[in-house]
């Protein structure tokens, strides 16, 4: 049985007994303070403890702010509890009975902890009462006192003090109709309606294992129970909360009573499921590395300042190695640097396996890393990527899970602490290396003055979007005398690696980089100055500014030691954007507080067989509603895998294993093309028939933006069909070798497509759809011209200072003080 606070409710619960234990319990945990660990996931809402702050404080937060009331900042909170008479009875006098095993602080006084924002609409009720003051007359024992007598201030307390056991069971017992009228009524709707979305409430009430999915129904039950129940005293108070926190908290135990009454059986359902969705302790999963006394290296600083560097002479000197990399681009580049320097490595990527006859090391991408193999010395790089929302979990695994005698993680200093803590945990030996930038970055002040012609050799120009990268490239082409060379995320590896090279080599005209944040890890570029053309970007919701982390690590690309410019200058190109530049660069790594976690696929099995009978879909959704994870923890997003699930549950046939691997094939889902060829692959594979590719090579370089984009789907089909060939049975996958040869030839003509690109970019979607806007040979000037326009009609949503924001922010507080 698992010991979190929400099992321990729950084993109280089912004990027919010790029912009455439940409140003791839950008062404990708000009394110690600090929850072990959080109760599940949750991926915007903070996960808060569950506790007993839910009547009482509303009365305690008066009493205790009013100095009047201070003899009154001690108190006996009132506990929530069973309807089970006879063991109330014990509660009610707070006595512990020593057959349950109360703990011995339970019940005892203790202040109430001030949480004025939730309070706030509470307490301005009674300031609102002049007859507040005379609320020390008020006795918490005292419910002897004729309420018509009471002020109406007094009532409202007196009834925010009432156990809810009690409360539930008055409605409970009540008869006849609802005693409220119509505007009552829908009052008390908006009440339940801000109940049902109340983030704190869901949360909470897993510890009763009300999943986040059942909590809206039992709301919505509990809701038409109340009202039809509600004496008039009691809808006047919630009336008078109104659709608030205090409501919520006021109305919550009450809720718990009626749950744990009506729902047994969907709790106890709830239970099974929440214990096999276990995803606490994950150190625990690796009994072969946590039998070895590993040590842990943390080369920690900024880009720049030879962190990978030294860990890969360690690498190369070791007898057994592996080098794990966040891109396929970058294992690729240390397996050639180490073949090159007479270290026999191979490389393992989830497209590509190249063995080399006698290797004993390999350089690999992070997904890949096996934790079976033992190493002598292992190399983590880009450890801060364990935060990632969509693939920490691979960085986790690694850092758990690696059987090496010594592991060298390389990363800013965002993850130092939670690596800290981790190592605690598994008992690993840590040892800080910390570095410094070879030379400091410059920012220059000038910036380009919104003038793309003050463009320089050497430049490179970040833009956030594919359309923004294009539309630079056309204005720099075509007002200046530079070329430039493009690199962005959807670009195959190969092609980003010649854009690449076509811009470090000195001896030709492309001297310009037009880049996307692709940049910001893994290739050496001779970069001399890193020109930001806009600090905001798109995040697939709304246009936010580019993290302050982010921003250093693109423009630390700047002037790396070894490249022809060593000195690395930054800027932006409108001076609007300066402030935000600078204050991001001076900014400290923001510490990392959870890093990424993803069930494996026997976990997933595991909890299949708990709920028979749902998709592999859905077996993913209720996975991450009820799963349980440590505080340092958080679940990765799984949103695309699940599209991809979704779209095989039409196909039948296939294990869930199958849909597990084929639901991580490395599409993107927002291209139908994509996800159209997935389909065909899994449909083929269920039927165990060769997959065929069903595609074929295009003519020639693209002519315009459409045929760009349809090269660069084509391209990601055939590396997806690689992926699967290396995931399930080659036999399936019969033809690897044509798809190789196809992925390169249009990886090449993709990087002279590149060279030639003077059109108006499209977004994907027209694209997809051949509704091409621009025919070969349009002149570009328009299209530079209309550039312009665009910027300055506000397109592009200016980033604030942060610091300027911060300065913003307290003014505003120190009026609101006045
Ligand atoms: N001691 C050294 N001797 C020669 N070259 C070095 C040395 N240390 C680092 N370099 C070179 O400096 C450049 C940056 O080093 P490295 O890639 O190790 O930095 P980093 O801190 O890991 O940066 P990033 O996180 O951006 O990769 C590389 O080209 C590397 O080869």
């Amino acid at each position: 049985m698992a010991k979190g606070p929400a099992s321990s409710l729950f084993w109280v619960y089912s004990r027919k007994r010790s029912v009455s234990r439940l409140p003791a319990l839950l008062l404990n945990h708000y009394y110690v303070g600090k929850p072990e660990r959080s109760l599940a996931p949750t991926y915007d809402v903070p996960v808060r403890p569950f506790s007993t702050r839910l009547v009482n404080p509303v009365i305690l937060t008066y009493f205790t702010s009013n100095s009047k009331l201070s003899s009154w900042k001690v108190l006996f909170p009132k506990l929530f509890s069973s309807l089970d008479d006879s063991e109330n009875d014990d509660l009610k006098d707070n006595t512990a009975d020593s057959d349950f095993e109360y703990d011995a602080d339970a019940g005892k006084p203790f202040d109430f902890e001030l949480q004025n924002d939730d309070y706030v609409g509470v307490s301005a009720l009674y300031e609102a009462e002049d007859d507040a003051n005379d609320a020390c007359k008020f006795k918490k024992s005292g419910y002897d006192i004729d309420a018509d007598e009471l002020p109406k201030s007094e009532k409202y307390a007196q009834m925010a003090s009432r156990d809810p056991v009690d409360l539930y069971r008055e409605l409970r017992n009540a008869k006849g109709g609802p005693n409220i009228d119509k505007e009552y009524w829908e009052t008390m709707q908006e009440v339940f309606h801000y109940f049902a979305s109340s983030g704190w409430a869901s949360n909470q009430a897993l510890a009763i294992y009300i999943g986040l999915s059942f909590f809206p129904i039992a709301v919505h039950k509990f809701r038409d129970f109340f009202i039809m129940a509600c004496p008039f005293d009691l809808a006047n108070y919630i009336v008078s909360l109104g659709p608030s926190d205090a409501a919520v908290k006021f109305l919550f135990p009450i809720f718990v009573e009626y749950c744990l009454e009506k729902f047994p059986d969907e709790i106890k359902k709830f239970q099974t499921m929440y214990e096999s969705a276990d995803l606490r302790r994950p150190h625990t999963w690796f009994p072969f590395a946590r039998a070895m006394k590993r040590k842990i290296i943390y080369h920690c600083g900024p880009t720049n300042s030879g962190k990978t560097y030294n860990a890969l002479q360690r690498f190369m000197g070791a007898n057994k190695g592996i080098y794990c990399s966040p891109l396929r681009l970058l294992a690729v580049e240390v397996f050639d640097k180490v073949n090159a320097m007479g270290v026999y490595c191979s490389l393992l990527t989830g497209q590509e396996k190249k063995h080399v006859p006698f290797s004993s090391h390999v350089a690999c991408t992070v997904e890949m890393v096996s934790t079976n193999e033992l190493y002598d010395v292992a190399v983590i790089d880009e450890i801060q990527m364990m935060a990632d929302a969509y693939r920490g979990h691979a960085w986790t695994r690694a850092l758990l899970g690696l059987k090496a005698d010594e592991i060298h993680i390389c990363g800013d200093p965002s993850v130092l602490n939670i690596v800290r803590k981790i190592c605690q945990e598994t008992g690993d030996e840590l040892h800080e290396q910390h570095y410094e930038r070879f030379k400091p970055l410059v920012v220059e002040a000038k910036t380009l003055l919104g003038d793309l012609q003050n463009i320089r050799s050497g430049d490179c120009v970040v833009a956030f979007s594919r359309r923004e990268i294009f539309e630079v490239k056309l204005a720099i082409e075509k007002h200046t005398k530079h070329r430039c060379c493009v690199i962005y995320g959807s670009l195959p590896p190969e092609t980003r690696r010649q854009q690449a090279s076509l811009f470090n080599d000195q001896n030709n005209e492309y001297d310009v980089l037009v880049a996307s944040d692709a940049v910001g890890m893994g290739l050496n570029l001779n970069i001399r100055r890193v020109v930001f053309n806009s600090l905001s970007k798109y995040n697939g919701d709304k246009i936010v500014p580019v993290p302050a982390s982010q921003v250093k690590q693109i423009a630390g690309r700047a002037g790396r030691r070894g490249c022809i410019y060593p000195d690395g200058l930054t800027t932006t190109l409108h001076v609007d954007d300066l402030d935000y530049l600078i204050d991001c660069l001076k900014q400290p790594f923001d510490e990392v507080k959870r890093v990424g976690l993803f069930p494996c696929c026997e976990q997933i099995e595991l909890f299949a067989g708990k709920i028979p009978n749902l998709t592999f879909c859905q077996l993913l959704e209720k996975f991450g509603e009820s799963c349980r994870l440590d505080q340092s923890y958080f679940m990765c997003r799984y949103d695309h895998i699940k599209k991809i699930a979704n779209m095989l549950d039409k196909v039948p046939g296939l294990s869930l294993k199958d849909r597990f691997n084929f639901s991580f094939a490395p599409v993107n889902v927002r291209d139908p093309k994509a996800m159209y060829h997935l389909l065909r692959f899994a449909t083929a594979y269920s039927q165990n028939a060769p997959v065929n590719i069903a595609m074929g090579m295009p003519k020639g370089c693209a002519r315009n933006d459409a045929e760009l984009i349809d090269l660069e789907t084509r391209h990601q089909v055939l590396s997806a069909y690689l992926w699967l060939s290396n995931q399930f049975n080659e036999d399936n996958f019969p033809y690897v070798k044509k798809v190789e040869a196809m992925a390169n030839d249009i990886a090449k003509l993709l990087g002279q497509s590149l060279a030639k690109a003077n059109w108006k970019p499209e977004s994907r979607g027209n694209a997809a759809k051949g509704n091409t806007t621009k025919k070969e040979g349009q002149p570009a000037s328009n299209n530079a011209v209309k550039l312009k326009t665009e910027k300055n009609g506000c397109v592009y949503a200016r980033p604030q200072s942060l610091f300027k924001l911060f300065n913003k922010k307290q003014h505003e507080k120190s009026l609101q003080l006045e």
